[in-house]
């Protein structure tokens, strides 16, 4: 797996592409360590990421998350699952694709849609709309990955296998 040999896996996309859910089977299969910058934030701050928003505001998540994806940017080996909004940041978008090989997970937005509905842990979710954030988002996505994987009507081990057989293919 040239692709990733003595780098990070990390997972990029929209809220509910699944980078969090294939990030764990991820790290099963490759056997290697998982990391998920929002649970990161989550320990180190001492609540949970409504809470934190709520507490501190969206720049004080974003200045954390600029600091956990440095620290793991030094860091090899891993598959790392990052919040939706990592992208809005240039520096986070070079460090990530310095130290890793990154891997865009995607969804239309009626998948997304239904994947969140009811959702009451994406803080960005209860207020601005969904499809509008993603029409926001989507170029930086493209910009920040190396390769993209649909995630729309597969189950995320279907996913991750899918993964792993992109980073086989390329030996
Ligand atoms: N491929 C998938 N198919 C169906 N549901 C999924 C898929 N991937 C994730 N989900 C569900 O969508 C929600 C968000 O998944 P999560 O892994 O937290 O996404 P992210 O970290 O990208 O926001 C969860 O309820 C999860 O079970
Ligand atoms: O898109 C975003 O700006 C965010 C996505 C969330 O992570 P997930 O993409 O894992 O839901 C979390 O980092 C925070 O609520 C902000
Ligand atoms: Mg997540």
């Amino acid at each position: 797996m040239k692709r990733i040999s003595g780098k990070n896996l990390v997972l990029i996309g929209f809220m509910g592409t699944g980078k969090t859910e294939v990030g764990r089977l991820l790290a099963d299969l490759l056997n290697r360590r998982f990391v998920d910058t929002d649970r990161r934030i989550s320990e180190r701050e001492g609540m949970s990421i409504p809470e934190l928003f709520a507490a501190r505001g969206e720049q004080y998540f974003r200045a954390a998350e600029k600091e956990v994806v440095a620290e793991l940017a030094s860091q090899k080996g891993l598959v790392v699952s990052t919040g939706g909004g990592v992208v809005l940041d240039g520096g986070n978008v070079e460090h990530l694709r310095l130290s890793g090989f990154v891997v865009w997970l995607d969804a239309d937005v009626d998948t997304l849609s239904l994947r969140l509905q009811g959702d009451k842990t994406r803080p960005l979710l209860q207020s601005d709309g969904l499809a509008e954030l993603y029409k926001r988002r989507e170029a930086l996505y493209r910009e920040a990955a190396h390769v993209r994987v649909d995630t729309a009507g597969k189950a995320p081990f279907v996913v991750a296998r899918e993964v792993v057989a992109l980073l086989q293919g390329e030996g």
